[in-house]
């Protein structure tokens, strides 16, 4: 697959607010079949927000979405279903078990199985998750990028957190495998990710230029 073929998700003159504070602004970019992009920036930066934005949890932003070139949100419904999405809290449902969550998502029994067995919880399969450790509970979320049939989009909320340095390297080896496929990966991570090719996009060169106003000595955020 070569990589930088055709657009799946543009990003055109973007901005985005929470609560009517302005996050960022003037933000631009593509993400192609094949490739993957970092979107890295301080906490508070609006990573997340940018995140569920793009899936249309949020609706408080200006510019343009488009999804394989046609806009948001007429073309929303079809990037969603194309689309997997797992979160910060990574949609686990703490009274259900690692097998139960995967059926949920529509998994039929011996994928979610094996998906579990790729993500080393073979043996946890029937156990409630609330009873599994943090780590353990990301890896029932992150399962779902290792069933078959996976939607060709991911787009991933700090899919590393909790993860120890062997749950790092096979989710590494799987998204390479989603991209050598043609899929595509939008995701934010406070850690470094060994994965060829991959772009980044700061947030903070996007911020909203804060003005410092000097009135009798007291600085003042304009
Ligand atoms: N549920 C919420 N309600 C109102 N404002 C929120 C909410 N969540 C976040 N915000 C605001 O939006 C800003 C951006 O938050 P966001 O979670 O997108 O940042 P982030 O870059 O993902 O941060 P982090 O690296 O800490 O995860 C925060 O500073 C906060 O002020």
């Amino acid at each position: 697959m070569t990589p930088k073929s055709p657009a799946v998700l543009q990003v055109r003159d973007f901005a985005c607010e929470r609560d009517g504070r302005r996050l960022f602004e003037g933000l631009d970019f593509s993400l192609c079949r094949g490739a993957a992009i970092q979107v890295k920036g301080c906490n508070g930066a609006g990573k997340t927000t940018l995140l569920r934005t793009l899936i249309g949890s949020n609706s408080d932003f200006s510019g343009e979405i488009l999804w394989c070139g046609n806009p948001f949100p007429r073309a929303l419904r079809e990037m969603r279903e194309s689309l997997l999405y797992i979160g910060h809290r990574g949609g686990v449902r703490a009274g259900l078990t690692p097998l139960e969550n995967l059926t949920w998502y529509g998994a039929d029994p011996e994928s979610a199985l094996q998906a579990l067995d790729r993500v080393e919880l073979y043996g946890f399969e029937d156990s409630l998750c609330h009873s599994l450790s943090a780590g353990q509970n990301r890896r029932v979320a992150l399962a779902r990028m290792f069933l078959p049939l996976a939607p060709r989009l991911w787009i991933l909320d700090e899919p590393l957190a909790a993860l120890d340095v062997a749950g790092v390297a096979a989710l590494e080896k799987q998204m390479s495998a989603h991209l050598d496929k043609g899929g595509s990966i939008l995701l934010t991570s406070h850690q470094p990710l060994a994965l060829a090719g991959l772009d980044f996009i700061d947030l903070s060169d996007f911020a909203v230029e804060k003005s410092f106003v000097d009135i009798g000595g007291e600085h003042v955020i304009d």
